[in-house]
């Protein structure tokens, strides 16, 4: 039973009540009584219309999937399929040519392309890692990981390895700041001299390249570049064991990594109540007052860990160069969709979690905008919003910051927002939605894993859908993204915005990763989603590579590439005439996944995983990927591609699976022989009832079922 207290007619749970009235509001210049009159305005008033706009997204959906029954078995008459959806309004026309016109946006949104980090907000060890991983090392992201074709052998230092880390790090240095005459790989002294870095008497063949340094000009302790807007450290240490068997003392290498992060209260975290979003707001505060800390065991002792601060060196002039300590941190709030019980309206329903989200997060960014050097120098708060359906959920968006803002006296648009391009009526409606919010749109980002999850459900009548693997290789993907980018550089985003693009959603695989999400800078995409520190160094090395810039304005010029009926194109199969086998492979690698990340979910709260699948390859699972393998299940089972019983049989068979995986861990409760946990029951939930889950969205079952175990816990 959680107890509550009356906050201007809401019935506000009393952990949250006081969090923000001793936590949050100290400090921000807003008194309790205005703050909860403006934020009871926020739920009373606008509940209504958030409520109006899922109802339209039922009723649209429904029309939908009526179209398609009344074909089945028929051709797709792709041009009666655009009209049907134009008559429903589900497209709309796009709309006169406009551009943006959000104002104080910082460098790192605006003009510094760059990887973007995600971190769960409510781990306060990571989140703090991914705000300080601003400046990663290099080394460490060669070393530690596979990038450089294998892994380090046995216990120690692999002298090997390093040898071939330092060589490879010297080829970046080649490429990236290329020298007179000389290369990296040969250098003895560097110096700075006259202003100019000197490296064996030889100048950089870009000498503005050089922007800073510390220690003593004729032995510098360190020398800051920067190539492409990111700036890049030469670390030199005689004492020390990398630097004390180099020629030239090179000890590390510091690449600026996350540019940007996002602290997320969405798809990582698993936030059901005001006990889990007084967690989370907890450490958005900390993270916006700057004082966040995590104390944690590393090489057997206990740290604390906090923000790093600004780093100041030398110009070249003489004068001071000061770059930020810190990546500059997007809060994602929750879409439109859920509600929490952490507070209740004036007839004792649950408020919407997208409208507290927005009062609260913004309300704790007001430590920031309180503060000299915090996370905005330009007096903006950053709001990744997403799971947005079309212009009308935007434009609803947008006069709740307005009204958030004014109940905070806060000037008009200081609020600046991120679009998720990831539900399919925004995509094919793109334009208008950056219209609808065109003072504040600081993002667009083709968040393809839940778009996948939409492009699934929406069409869920039309047929069966090809293997998840099949699904991202047909034409509505790349035309999708094409479209992203070529809408965000007409709407004048280049300069001003992020064109963001995707998760790369394999941790370990970062070889893969710097092989291909060059992609990415390569598309046009001024920054795109990196999921650890690591991930953001060696992705960081693809900006250096190319001049997104140059690629944008390229792009501009040649015009539009993919146009809404590309969008249209349903992946459904093709060929069906799978064998048993390939069926049976699809179910489990589905069920293994979805049953990995559900378990842990429910029974740990935590909201993301590295889940193996059934090649044993590690995947971050969230509640995006999540709704991907629900809804395929449910779409093959919906179409007797699979029954029902056979799919049990795989549930359980992976259940056993997840179980075996997660032995090591003391705390695990097995799903296995019983079945009969709230975890095992919840991902069945999402499965055999994942047609009717609004939107194929994951988090109206695990939200339930996650308070059900709690309820039971606590009984
Ligand atoms: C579709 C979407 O919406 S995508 C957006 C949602 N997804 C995300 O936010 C992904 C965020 N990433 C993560 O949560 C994690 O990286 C996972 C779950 C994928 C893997 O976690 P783990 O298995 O614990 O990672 P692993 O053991 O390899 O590394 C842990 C170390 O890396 C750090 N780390 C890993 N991920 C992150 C991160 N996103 N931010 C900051 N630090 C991180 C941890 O702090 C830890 O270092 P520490 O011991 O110094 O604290
Ligand atoms: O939020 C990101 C996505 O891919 O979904
Ligand atoms: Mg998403």
């Amino acid at each position: 039973m959680t107890n509550r207290v009356d906050r201007a007619g809401l019935s506000v749970a009393t952990e949250l009540a006081d969090f923000i009235d001793t936590q949050a509001l100290p400090e921000t210049g807003v008194d309790a009584d205005t703050f909860w009159a403006g934020f009871s305005s926020l739920i009373h008033d606008f509940g209504p219309k958030n409520k109006a706009l899922l109802d339209r997204r039922e009723e649209l959906q429904s029309q939908i999937d009526d179209w398609h029954r009344a074909r089945i078995g028929q051709a797709h008459d792709e041009a009666g399929y655009e009209a049907f959806l134009r008559k429903i309004g589900y497209l709309i026309p796009e709309g006169d040519d406009f551009t943006i016109d959000t104002a104080n946006v910082d460098p790192e949104i605006a003009s510094i392309p760059g990887p973007q980090l995600v971190v769960p907000i409510t781990n306060a060890r990571f989140a703090l890692n991914a705000a300080n991983a601003r400046w990663c090392s290099l080394y460490d992201a060669f070393y530690g990981t596979d990038a450089m074709g294998r892994l380090a052998q046995g216990k120690g230092y692999d002298r090997g390895h390093g040898s071939r880390v330092v060589a490879r790090t010297r080829v970046f240095l080649d490429d990236a700041f290329p020298i007179q005459g000389a290369s990296h790989g040969d250098a003895e002294t560097y110096a700075v001299s006259d202003g100019q870095l000197v490296t064996d008497g030889n100048l950089l063949m870009m000498p503005e390249q050089f922007v800073g340094y510390t220690g003593a000009p004729d032995k510098p302790e360190t020398i800051m570049l920067k190539n492409n807007g990111l700036h890049v450290e030469l670390v030199f240490k005689k004492d020390h064991p990398i630097g004390s068997h180099d020629r030239a003392t090179l000890a590390d290498v510091r690449l600026e990594s996350a540019v940007s992060a996002i602290m997320d209260c969405e798809d990582s975290v698993a936030c059901v109540d005001a006990e889990d979003k007084v967690l989370a707001y907890t450490n958005w505060l900390g993270l916006m007052r700057g004082d966040l800390e995590a104390e944690l065991e590393k090489g057997g002792k206990t740290v604390t860990r906090r923000l790093s601060e600004d780093r100041t060196f030398t110009a070249p002039d003489g004068g001071i160069v000061t770059l930020k300590g810190r990546a500059l941190l997007w809060i994602r709030n929750v879409g439109h969709l859920m509600t929490n019980p952490a507070i209740l309206d004036r007839d004792g329903n649950e408020a919407y979690e997208g409208l507290m989200d927005a009062m609260i997060t913004t309300l704790i960014a007001k430590h920031d905008l309180a503060r000299e050097s915090g996370n905005s120098v330009h007096g903006s708060v950053y709001v990744v919003k997403p799971k947005m359906h079309g212009p009308e959920e935007v434009a609803f968006t947008n006069v709740i910051f307005t009204h958030v803002e004014k109940a905070l006296n806060l000037p008009q648009h200081t609020v600046k927002i991120g679009i998720m391009d990831e539900e399919r009526r925004t995509s094919v409606n793109l334009k208008a939605c950056i219209r609808a919010a065109k003072s504040r749109v600081a993002f667009i980002n083709t968040g393809f894993l839940d778009r996948t999850g939409d492009e699934i459900h929406t069409s869920m009548e039309a047929g069966p859908f090809s293997r998840k693997d099949f699904i991202k290789r047909k034409g509505w993907i790349g035309a999708y993204e094409d479209q992203n980018v070529d809408i965000g550089l007409e709407c004048g985003l280049s300069g001003k915005a992020q064109i963001g693009k995707g998760m790369w959603a394999m941790p370990d695989a970062m070889a893969a990763m710097i092989e291909q999400k060059i992609a990415h800078p390569k598309s046009g995409a001024n920054c795109a989603w990196v999921p650890s520190p690591t991930a953001a160094t060696l992705h960081a090395l693809h900006y250096h590579r190319v001049d997104v810039f140059a690629v944008q304005a390229k792009l501009k010029a040649g015009g539009r590439r993919a146009y809404v009926q590309a969008l249209l194109d349903i992946p459904l199969a093709s060929y069906k005439a799978w064998t048993k086998d390939q069926i049976e492979r699809e179910v489990e690698n589905n069920a293994q996944g979805i049953l990995g990340y559900v378990v842990r979910w429910i029974d740990a709260g935590v909201g993301c995983s590295k889940v193996p699948d059934i090649n044993n390859f590690a995947l971050m699972e969230d509640r995006a990927t999540c709704r991907i393998s629900a809804q395929h299940i449910a779409n093959w089972l919906h179409h007797d591609i699979v029954n029902e019983a056979d799919t049990l049989v795989a549930m359980r068979k992976m259940a056993a699976v997840v179980d075996a995986q997660n032995g090591d861990d003391p705390t695990y409760r097995p799903m296995a022989p019983d079945f009969d946990g709230i975890a095992f029951q919840a991902a069945c939930d999402l499965v055999f009832r994942g047609r009717e889950q609004p939107s194929g969205y994951t988090e109206p079952v695990l939200h339930r079922r996650r308070l059900e175990l709690k309820a039971q816990r606590n009984s």
